[in-house]
């Protein structure tokens, strides 16, 4: 038998939440060669059988207890909604010096839970985000390349331990992705205007047209443009209600400079003011273009 090889320093990892991320995470982590002991924490029964017959762990369990009693390291990957009981769960049940982190969309809010529940072992907890996902959930949406040649930000405090810090720039960088460190504040602006903003517009500009009378004929005659511009709006919605709301103070800055930005080219169709609908058009399609640009250059 070849000798066990233990990535990331670690030999038992525990994920908590095996859907679309942490299905993910774990597919991938077998990928990268991971030989140690892999245990995952799921809602029910159904979800055991499903994720051993996926074989996306060793063992699975519906009770955190028998998840991470082992654990060195802990992937929480649970909807916002169970956080605070699944770190209260891990507070009582994991190794003192276990390493967590988790990937939820917004840092504030998972900070001062994180506080609230994890207050002795903060120095062991490291707060993640992959920028990588799909609008798909569960079990099987998962896949093992999910996060390859993505971005992953981490918002360590001045309290984060320097050795938990490198075993989960040692996982993401396993997974196939590159890590920043960023402060959680800036982390929660810049993703409110670039995630948690256009899928409030996702959903806002289907609902309005679902709500039209013909919207049978809008719905059947709708381009590739909109295709493009509302594929995350199938994303799960309860997930993005929790997100949406996590976020508050930085989505409602952004959505509001959005809301007058609307207003103005509103009114510059009404005038006929072709120079400002020019401008607004022509700098959004260069703003893009070189955006375009700089995402194919970061992902080769
Ligand atoms: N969906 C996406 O594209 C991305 C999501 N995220 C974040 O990752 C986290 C997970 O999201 P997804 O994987 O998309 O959701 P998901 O719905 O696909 O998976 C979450 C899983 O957690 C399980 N779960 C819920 N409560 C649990 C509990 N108490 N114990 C054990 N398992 C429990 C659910 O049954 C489900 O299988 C969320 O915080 C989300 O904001 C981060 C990046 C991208
Ligand atoms: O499906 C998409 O394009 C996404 O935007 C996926 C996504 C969802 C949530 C995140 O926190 C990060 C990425």
């Amino acid at each position: 038998m070849s000798e066990k090889k233990h990535i990331f320093n670690a030999k038992h990892v525990a994920i908590i939440g095996l859907g679309l991320i942490g299905g993910s995470v774990a597919r991938g982590i077998y990928r990268a060669g991971f030989r140690g002991e892999l245990v995952g924490a799921v809602e029910n029964e159904a979800d055991v059988k499903r994720a051993l017959t996926l074989g996306l762990v060793d063992a699975c369990h519906t009770d955190i207890a028998s998840a991470v009693g082992q654990a060195d390291l802990i992937v929480v990957a649970v909807p916002p909604a169970a956080l605070a009981e699944v770190l209260a769960q891990i507070a009582a049940h994991a190794p003192r010096d276990a390493i967590i982190t988790d990937t939820g969309s917004s840092k504030q809010s998972v900070v001062a839970l994180a506080q609230a529940h994890l207050a002795d072992r903060l120095a062991y907890f490291v707060p993640g985000h992959p920028i990588a996902g799909t609008e798909n959930q569960g079990l099987d949406a998962g896949f093992n390349t999910l996060f390859d040649g993505r971005r992953v930000i981490l918002t360590p405090s001045q309290d984060t331990a320097a050795s938990a810090l490198d075993c989960v720039v040692g996982l993401w960088k396993e997974l196939g992705a590159s890590v920043i460190e960023m402060d959680a504040a800036h982390h929660d602006d810049v993703l409110a205007a670039t995630s948690h903003l256009p899928h409030v517009l996702a959903y806002t500009l289907v609902d309005t047209l679902a709500a039209l009378s013909e919207r049978q004929e809008i719905f059947a005659f709708a381009a590739g443009g909109f295709a493009d511009f509302t594929r995350i709006a199938s994303s799960d919605a309860r997930l993005w209600r929790d997100i949406v709301v996590a976020n508050r103070g930085p989505v409602l800055d952004v959505l509001d400079t959005y809301i007058e930005r609307l207003a103005r080219i509103r009114s510059a169709i009404a005038d006929d003011d072709h120079d400002t609908i020019d401008g607004v058009f022509g700098r959004a399609k260069a703003a893009r273009d070189e955006y375009g640009a700089d995402r194919r250059e970061s992902a080769s």
